[in-house]
């Protein structure tokens, strides 16, 4: 990498997908370092995943550059993944269906996971929450450098999307890879991520969340969502993304699309993200 920067993971500058004429996304920068939880949101379409696989090299970058460190181990988690229900499939061989593990490597994984007990257990049977360990533990397995998890909470409840996010956290720290993940929806990640890149087919803003400390925050947080009020998180805008999809930018001009160009203010304010016109 060129960057020096012996943490950097992952690098996107300026990255763009351009199919059948058109840009998916572009203007996508955001770094992954070691150690650090990024959190792609934003609505449907956005291109959360498109940059998600530019990131792990699915998809290479139509313009702009991304770099990725030398030798870099990718655990990835997909959105859907197709089982055919009509074969039995343990966890066990979930684990291993794209490559062979040690016995203790899929036993440490699936324990890491808290689902060490269902190792024999047929994949159809498990809960919305049981299915994501499963597949958290399968990415987890070949200890990865890089973690990334697309929409990880699918199928889980509440609570059970909070206790996801705080495994998310707590492999984090314990393997000390980088997470890049996406999600929909700022509020339950929030406490549990370093990063917020807001996608709206390009970098609306990034910024970091607001440090939620302690149960009382915790709670707020949890509140706040249930009752459609608006978490807050701290980032940078110099447009704002009118309800008809058009962009009105610093000097008060009105375009249909925002571009690239397009920065950030240069002062930092609170804002309630349910309030953009992203979604
Ligand atoms: N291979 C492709 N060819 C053409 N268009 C595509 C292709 N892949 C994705 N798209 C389109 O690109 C846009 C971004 O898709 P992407 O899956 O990255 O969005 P997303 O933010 O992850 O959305 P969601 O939250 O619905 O999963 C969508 O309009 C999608 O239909």
């Amino acid at each position: 990498m060129t960057k020096k920067d012996a943490d950097l993971l992952v690098s996107l500058d300026d990255a763009g997908i351009r199919r059948e004429g058109r840009f998916l996304v572009r203007g996508v920068s955001f770094d992954v370092r070691r150690g650090e939880i990024v959190t792609l949101i934003g609505p449907n379409g956005a291109g959360k995943s498109t940059s998600a696989k530019m990131a792990i090299g699915v998809f290479e970058p139509d313009e702009g550059r991304v770099i990725r460190a030398a030798r870099l181990k990718i655990g990835y988690v997909p959105q859907k993944l197709n089982i055919d229900h009509s074969l039995p499939l343990t966890v066990r061989r979930l684990m291993t269906v794209t490559g062979p593990l040690p016995r203790s490597a899929i036993q440490d994984a699936l324990e890491q996971v808290g689902i060490a007990h269902m190792e024999e257990a047929s994949v159809q049977t498990l809960s919305g929450g049981e299915f994501q360990r499963a597949l958290l533990a399968r990415a987890i397995a070949r200890k990865p450098d890089l973690l990334v998890l697309d929409e990880p909470v699918q199928g889980v409840d509440y609570s059970g999307e909070i206790a996801l996010y705080e495994l998310i956290s707590k492999i984090r720290d314990r393997q000390g890879c980088g997470v890049l993940m996406i999600s929909h929806d700022l509020h339950v990640v929030m406490a549990q991520t370093d990063t917020v890149v807001c996608l709206n087919g390009h970098v609306c803003c990034t910024g970091t969340p607001e440090a939620v400390s302690g149960s009382e925050a915790y709670q707020a947080l949890f509140c706040a969502r249930a009752s459609g009020a608006l978490a807050v998180y701290r980032h940078h805008h110099d447009h704002t993304h009118l309800p008809d999809g058009k962009v009105r930018h610093a000097d008060g001009t009105v375009t249909e699309h925002c571009t690239p160009g397009d920065g950030h203010h240069d002062h930092a304010h609170e804002h309630g993200h349910g309030e953009t016109s992203h979604a």
